[in-house]
């Protein structure tokens, strides 16, 4: 501790670095020196971001982006270099946290009291670009930094823990460190700065997609209805434009999304919290969507009791796909609007890009609410996804009709298990979308909303459309075969999701103790064995697999009922991709040694 002491001080008052000037310092901006690591006697090697008069602190930087605010004395010159020169501060953390497993000597350094900010890699970008004056400015101001300015060493403990968890011993002081590291976690996503890339092929694509993708549902619709829909078929035959309208289409599409408020807003069902936005706080959430779809179930059912004929659903799918839209557009239109008056906390990072086509498109808005009604949630979660499977339900009254059938056919009926399957088990778990990228990182604008009301209703029920008037004989082999599939994919898709949405809603479960971790320089860690540990995206694997066994009823004659499997693979594979540089922007080098670790993305050793 404080081996160089106060000898020796550079007598350089004055020194111009760039365009500020550094205070009478014995370490200058730029120099690399040695930085004791909190709570260790171990030192690596650091440069010289910045040194506060004020505070006698030097803002020091790790090679991989974290920044630490020290104490003179915990900083030797370069020369003196003892330990690990270029080692990672997850890394050099990690070696902390082995070094002072003995309670003891764990204890003598919670005494131990000199201070140390940890700050973000995003910041330490901002704060090289600024200089010191804005540096200075920023630590005046920020929250996050007046919480950390607390001496706590055992905070950037807890954090950086490469052993199985459940080693830990002491219960109490791993809960008290993991609330710690979420209360970090909150502070560094509060001082997050807007991202300025813009997906989906920038202001241009923008225009592409509000084009593109309704024609594209259109197409979709017109195609399944032909009698020969394959490919060679081309153009469908285009509808009169006064078939495109029907009053009691647009009825029942309001109707129906009513009927989901009200079941919505219900006081039934528990309120889930949602993840630390970037002020701080968590908003909580009506989370009952499995109550919503048994009433939605219970209310259809009698609706056909009473005589009430579901396959209008298919006889006026076009004008309800119509109807459908106008709504979203309209939607849209509110969230555009209302998010020009929203504070900047309140967007979603990127989501203003000042180009109005871009930010219709995208939504600018994370979390748009009218007073509690969560307006993306309850779009994600229930108009469209519980009218998914009220669709199907209606396509296999359809085909009973249609092909004089007492019963749907052995397609129509694993299609319709499958994916009420998949919709009554994202109810069930509604909490995990809560850590799903659309809630925590997406805006709410036409993508989500169009996506919700239209895309997911009448494009994701195309393989019972199809089955409707195309007779798909199956053997039981196949029968069977595909079932498994499906149970296979399910299993892997669940229990993924569930993994990482105990771990991020608790990280210290002792369900989970057994995983092993990656820190970051957030306060979060990187699950990086159990199944995030197979590949970066197992929760895509299985959702792919499903999606293979939903297609597989249908047969091999048209592409079309594979359209679902198509769309999907680019869309996974896209969002991957979305998902990728938004972790590498949040956790930098952290990231860099997950991906290391797990090398393939959502095939092993394929992709
Ligand atoms: N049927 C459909 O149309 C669609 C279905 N889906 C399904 O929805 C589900 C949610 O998907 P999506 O929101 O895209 O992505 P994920 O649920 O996979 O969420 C990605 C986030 O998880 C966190 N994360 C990533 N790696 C790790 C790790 N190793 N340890 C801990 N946390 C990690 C990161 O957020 P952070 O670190 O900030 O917590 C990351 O941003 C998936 O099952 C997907 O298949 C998705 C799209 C469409
Ligand atoms: C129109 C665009 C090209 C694409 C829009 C994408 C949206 C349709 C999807 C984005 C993420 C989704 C999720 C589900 C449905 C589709 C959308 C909205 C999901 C609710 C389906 C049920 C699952 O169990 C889930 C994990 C809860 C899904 C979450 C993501």
């Amino acid at each position: 501790m404080g081996l160089c002491g106060q000898a020796g001080r550079h007598s350089s008052a004055g020194t111009e670095l760039g365009s500020t000037k550094m205070p009478t310092v014995k370490y200058q901006r730029g120099d690399m020196v040695m930085g004791r690591w909190p709570g260790s006697s171990l030192y690596y090697e650091v440069k010289v971001l910045h040194f506060d008069a004020k505070s006698q602190l030097y803002t020091v930087i790790y090679k991989d982006g974290t920044e630490l605010e020290l104490k003179e004395q915990d900083i030797k010159s370069a020369a003196a270099r003892t330990t690990r020169p270029s080692c990672t501060a997850a890394a050099v953390a990690a070696a902390a946290i082995t070094e002072s497993a003995s309670p003891s000597r764990r204890d003598a350094k919670l005494k131990d009291s000199f201070e140390v900010r940890l700050i973000p890699p995003e910041q330490t970008k901002a704060s090289e670009n600024n200089g010191n004056k804005k540096h200075e400015k920023k630590e005046d101001n920020e929250p996050a930094n007046k919480v950390n300015e607390k001496s706590e060493p055992e905070k950037n403990q807890s954090r950086y823990n490469l052993r199985r968890r459940k080693d830990d011993g002491d219960g109490k002081a791993e809960a008290k460190a993991e609330q710690l590291e979420e209360k970090e976690a909150k502070m560094a996503a509060a001082a997050a700065p807007p991202s300025v890339s813009l997906d989906f092929g920038g202001k241009l694509g923008a225009y592409f997609w509000l084009l593109f993708l309704p024609a594209w549902v259109l197409f979709l619709v017109l195609k399944v209805n032909q009698e020969d829909p394959s490919l060679a078929n081309f153009p469908p035959l285009w509808p009169l434009l006064e078939s495109f309208w029907d009053a009691k289409a647009l009825g029942f599409v309001v109707l129906w999304i009513l009927f989901q408020v009200l079941l919505y807003i219900l006081p039934v069902g528990k309120l889930s919290e949602g993840m630390p936005l970037r002020s701080g706080e968590r908003l909580k959430y009506r989370t009952n969507g499995f109550f919503a779809m048994v009433v939605s179930c219970v209310a259809v059912a009698a609706a056909v009791q009473q005589g009430a004929d579901l396959t209008y659903i298919h006889s006026h799918f076009l004008q309800l796909a119509v109807s459908s839209f106008l709504i979203s557009v309209l939607l849209s239109s509110y969230l555009y609007v209302r998010s020009g008056r929203a504070a900047a906390e309140q967007l979603a990072l990127g989501g203003s890009s000042g180009n109005v086509a871009y930010d219709f498109f995208k939504g600018r808005e994370l979390n748009p609410r009218i007073k509690y009604f969560d307006l993306k949630f309850f779009c994600e979660m229930r108009p469209g996804l519980i009218g998914w499977c009220l669709i199907n339900f209606a396509l296999a009254l359809a085909e009973m009709k249609r092909q004089g059938l007492e019963a749907p056919s052995h397609a129509m009926i694993l299609v319709n298990l499958f994916q009420l399957l998949y919709v009554a088990d994202g109810l069930w778990n509604e909490e995990a979308i809560l850590t799903t990228m659309d809630l925590m990182h997406d805006g709410f604008g036409f993508m989500l909303a169009f996506g919700d009301l239209v895309w997911v209703p009448f494009t994701y029920t195309l393989q019972a459309y199809y089955l409707v008037s195309r007779p798909t004989p199956l053997s039981p082999p196949a029968l069977a075969a595909i079932v498994t599939l499906k149970l296979v994919g399910f299993y892997i898709f669940r229990k993924s999701n569930s993994e990482k949405n105990a771990f991020r809603r608790n990280p210290s479960d002792p369900q989970l103790s057994h995983l092993k971790t990656i820190p970051t320089a957030t306060g979060r860690s990187l699950l990086v064995s159990g199944w995030w540990g197979v590949v970066r995206h197992p929760n895509y694997l299985g959702d792919l697999l499903m999606a293979l066994a939903w297609s597989l009823p249908c047969g091999f004659s048209h592409l079309l009922p594979w359209y679902y499997m198509i769309y999907f693979i680019i869309l996974l594979v896209h969002r991957d991709s979305r998902d990728m540089s938004e972790c590498r922007r949040k956790y930098g080098s952290a990231w860099d040694e997950y991906c290391r670790t797990v090398p393939y993305r959502i095939i092993p050793r394929v992709y």
